[in-house]
Order: structure tokens, then sequence, then C-alpha cells
């Protein structure tokens, strides 16, 4: 039998669930999230990108073919060029200075998911990293568009995240989740039941961390 993305997702539904549609991302969508908490939340996801800059790295290293080098390449070059860049520039709209992210300890939350994936990563294959990083991804690319298509969503200036909505749910964003969720779906058709319930542990274990990390945010917590 071929195992596919959905496979991972269905065999932890109820973490899946409980990320997805957190209480932070419901307050983000509903614009009554407090504004201390999502600035927590974005300093967090500075250490969070450059750890996930150094993630792409380890996929370089673990790539066995061109192809999936030439991949981790433009991934690393995307957030290390780009989106870290503008992730600077949205923390200064939110009041954030670099110098003061740059002097940023880490929260748990940060280390614990980070450090997992990195560890992940270095113990396994290309095929264990990518599922380790599969959460955030794929992940947020669902949360863009359950909030976008949810009554409950306050969207324009009524809703001071709508620009994080916005990111999320945008084409560019959807096709590069979509463009993993293929790439997972052609390795996962080739590997046994035994490898897919190993590949369910990483999943389902990545899939926990973001949700701590939402929890990190709402309660401010170091
Ligand atoms: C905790 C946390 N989880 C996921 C993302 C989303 N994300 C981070 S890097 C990346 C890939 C872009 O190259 C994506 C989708 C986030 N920002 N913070």
């Amino acid at each position: 039998m071929a195992f596919t993305f959905d496979d991972l997702q269905r065999a932890c539904q109820s973490e899946w669930d409980a990320y997805i549609r957190h209480d932070f991302v419901q307050q983000l969508g509903n614009g009554t999230l407090a504004g201390d908490a999502f600035r927590h939340y974005l300093k967090q996801d500075y250490l969070f990108l450059i750890q996930f800059g150094r993630a792409y790295a380890l996929a370089a290293y673990k790539s066995p073919t061109l192809d999936d080098l030439r991949q981790a390449k433009a991934g690393l070059e995307a957030i290390i060029g780009l989106e870290l860049g503008l992730h600077i520039d949205y923390c200064r709209q939110w009041g954030i200075s670099e110098a003061e992210l740059q002097a940023l300890p880490e929260a748990r939350a940060t280390m614990a998911y980070t450090r997992y994936v990195l560890d992940t990563g270095n113990r396994g294959d290309l095929l264990d990293l990518h599922v380790a990083l599969a959460p955030c991804l794929v992940g947020y690319a669902q949360i863009g568009k359950w909030l976008s298509e949810r009554p409950e969503t306050v969207r324009g200036e009524a809703n001071p995240y709508d620009h994080w909505i916005c990111m999320y749910e945008g084409a560019e964003f959807q096709q590069a989740a979509a463009a993993e969720e293929a790439w997972l779906n052609r390795e996962l058709a080739e590997i046994s039941p035994r490898r897919f319930e190993q590949l369910v542990r990483i999943f389902r274990d990545a899939t926990r961390l973001e949700i701590d990390f939402w929890d990190m945010g709402l309660n401010q917590r170091m």
C-alpha cells in the first residue's frame, strides 16, 4: 500500500486539530489576541526561523540527489535571504527593534522544538527531517486556509493580525506547502508499514511541539 501525507495527518488527528485550531490561532483570527502575546510569539519566531535555516542546511547535507540539494539550497536562501529580513521588518512594525531581537534569550518551547527537528534530521535521513518539518510548512498553510474560510475571522483594518493571515493564506505560501506535500507523497509511496509508524511518531512529536509553541506565545512563557 502507498502511504500519503493525509495518512500521517489522520494518524495524529487529535494532536493535529489541537495545533491548527489552537486558541492562539482562533484569537488571532478574531482579532482578540493580546498584543503582548503576539509580540512574544514574533520574537521567539525570529529565533525559530534562524534554527529553521540550519535545518535547511542540514537538509542539504542529507541530500542524496542533486535535485534534493537544489531544493534545500532554495529553502535556505528563502529563509536566510528573504524571510528573516521580512520578519525583522514586521517585528519593527510591532515595536520590536532588531537590537532587541539579537539580544533575546530562547524560550524553552523554542529550544525544544528546533532542537528536536535538528536532532531528528541528524539521526535519520532526509525523509525523517522533512517529516519533522512538515507540521511547520503544511500546518501553517492549513491554518491560513482555515482562518480565511471560517466566518468568525475578522478581516481588514479591524483586525491587527490581518497581515499575518494574508501571508499564510496567500497563493505563494499555499503553493510552497503543496509542493512539500507532493514531495512527501512521492517518498511515502515507497515505504513499509514499519517505516510509516516511525514517521508517525516524528510527525506527532513535531505537531505536539507546535502546540507548545502556541501555548508559549499565549502564556508569554520563557
Ligand atoms: C513556530 C512556527 N512554526 C511554523 C512557522 C511557519 N514557517 C516557518 S519557516 C517556514 C518555511 C519557510 O521557508 C514556515 C512555513 C513559523 N513561522 N513558526
